[in-house]
């Protein structure tokens, strides 16, 4: 898997990122959901470099012009919920994108170390050769990224599949890496060390839905 770790250069995502991560600022929703939507904004317009482009002839008011468009047929999953303000700030550069939504969320039994991922509602359209961009906030376990994959398979296969993240566990991410094709690219804003005992990020920036959109009860 290629990984494109954004953290490696300096630029002004580190600045979005230590919004979320801050525990005064991210209590912010609106912030903290603009935060997200702008580094999709950022990783979208680093994965466009990687795209294919065909030359195209567009007519000015007073000539004509050779430019260079994007070719592929994108499509855009995003995994509920936290992946909503993710899926807007890609959308927002990928306007023509078609679209796919998923639910996964953690199902805690007894014990809050032991969860299983549950996977709910799914609308998703024709897959087969198209460009899939797979995007969650968080790659924590990559256990979410992985069923939601699994749950695309009889929709066809895509041509090329892109990951983005805003921010990674290296277990997550290892654990991707072993599970995607070696064509696969990721594109995240940062990768953090550790995971704890329930699976959080560490130092991670908590929980991403509930900033998002506000605590929910367990179910
Ligand atoms: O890599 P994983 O270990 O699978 O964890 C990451 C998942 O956890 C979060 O969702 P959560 O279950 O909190 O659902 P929510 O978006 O509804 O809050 C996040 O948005 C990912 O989907
Ligand atoms: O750190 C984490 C892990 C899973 N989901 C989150 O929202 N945050
Ligand atoms: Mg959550």
């Amino acid at each position: 898997m290629h990984i494109h770790d954004l953290s490696q250069q300096n630029s002004i995502l580190n600045t979005f990122i230590s919004e979320m991560r801050d525990v005064t600022i991210q209590k912010d929703s609106m912030r903290f959901r603009r935060n997200i939507e702008r580094t999709g904004e950022v990783l979208a317009y680093e994965m466009s470099k990687s795209l294919n482009y065909k030359a195209s002839e567009i007519e000015t008011p007073l000539a004509s012009s050779t430019m260079d468009l994007l070719e592929n047929d994108i499509v855009l999953c995003s995994i509920l919920r936290a992946g909503v303000p993710l899926h807007n700030g890609l959308l927002n550069y990928f306007d023509k994108a078609e679209n796919a939504f998923i639910s996964a969320y953690r199902h805690h039994k007894e014990n809050p170390e032991h969860f299983e991922i549950i996977v709910e509602y799914l609308a998703c359209p024709d897959l087969q050769n198209k460009t899939l961009i797979l995007a969650d906030p968080m790659l924590a376990t990559g256990q979410s990224m992985i069923a939601t994959y699994e749950a695309l398979k009889p929709f066809g296969t895509p041509k090329e599949v892109h990951l983005v993240s805003v921010i990674g566990a290296q277990e997550g991410v290892d654990y991707v890496s072993k599970s995607f094709n070696e064509n696969t690219h990721l594109w995240i804003g940062t990768i953090d060390e550790q995971l704890n005992d329930k699976s959080y990020i560490i130092p991670g920036l908590g929980d991403a839905g509930d900033l998002a959109f506000g605590k929910k009860l367990q179910q």
